[in-house]
């Protein structure tokens, strides 16, 4: 029978302008996190290099490369499922934001390209076009461990309650997101999407912020956080590198969805979800 609970650590990592230096301390605290007693460690949005389109094509990478390799590596000595932030991508002349997930064999086991990509101005405070650079991705992607199925996206996404009701339609009660609001948008939507898509669909929203490094270009908000089926945040960091740890008790989705039965409640009648993915 599956374990109904399990241990989440979420990394907030200081990351860097020095890719080996971060690829050495992901790789440092993955092994503190297994040592901690957590069965799945998450890393934050870009993970290997400083969030920004100027940054993207310099630090991109094939997908097997030398940071997918240090998680794959990473996941199987420390027998963690690992899914792995994200990281600029380079694949066919075109650039991504992708999150990859390692079981604990540290086999590839899910790969994500961001779907929405991060094309914002608000005036006066924060223009950011990640289309400058990024392509965007057309995929879904959930995976399986032996606990529950897993909803992957990536920071921007989490805006869009489509992506998270069909995960949650595909049978899953935990979604991460890694992700790096910055110092508008986090302290204004940050906690508030969490929670709503933790509360929409009833299930476990976890979050993975790089830690605040206030000299860097884009100043990353942290507060990794996880939000329980009941919409309470049960775990989060400040803004500095720590590692979160929480347990996802899994009975808990359950008797969520059977006290306020909102799935078995919907309207089909009058209005409809379409999954048009292909995977
Ligand atoms: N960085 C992002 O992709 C998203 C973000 O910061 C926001 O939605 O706000």
């Amino acid at each position: 029978m599956a374990a109904s609970k399990f241990k989440i650590a979420l990394v907030q990592l200081f990351v860097t302008a020095n890719k080996s230096e971060n690829l050495a301390r992901a790789s440092k605290l993955i092994s503190q996190a297994a040592g901690g007693g957590a069965n799945l460690v998450a890393l934050p949005e870009c993970f290997n290099s400083p969030y920004g389109t100027k940054y993207f094509p310099e630090y991109a990478e094939k997908i097997p490369g030398e940071s997918t390799n240090m998680l794959a590596k990473a996941a199987k000595d420390n027998k963690v499922f690992l899914v792995g932030g994200s990281i600029p991508e380079e694949d066919g002349g075109k650039l991504y934001n992708t999150s990859t997930v390692f079981n604990p064999e540290g086999e590839l086991i899910a790969k994500f390209r961001k779907v929405h990509l991060f094309d914002i101005d608000v005036p006066g405070k924060i223009r950011f076009q990640e289309s400058e650079t990024l392509s965007p991705g057309s995929g879904l992607v959930t995976f399986d461990t032996p606990y529950c199925k897993v909803g992957l996206a990536i920071c921007y996404d989490i805006r869009f309650p489509e992506l998270a009701q069909i995960y949650t339609r595909r049978g899953c009660k935990l979604l991460l997101y890694p992700g790096a609001f910055n110092m508008t948008t986090g302290p204004a939507h940050w906690e508030l999407l969490q929670r709503g898509r933790a509360l929409d669909n009833q299930l476990y929203v976890g979050t993975i912020s790089p830690a605040r490094d206030e000299k860097a270009s884009y100043v990353a908000w942290g507060h990794s956080t996880l939000v329980n089926p009941w919409g309470e945040v049960v775990a989060k960091a400040g803004h500095e590198e720590e590692i979160v740890y929480s347990d996802v008790d899994l009975s808990y989705v359950d008797e969520v969805r059977s006290s306020i039965p909102t799935s078995n409640q919907r309207r089909a009648d009058i209005y409809k979800l379409q999954d048009m993915s292909q995977n």
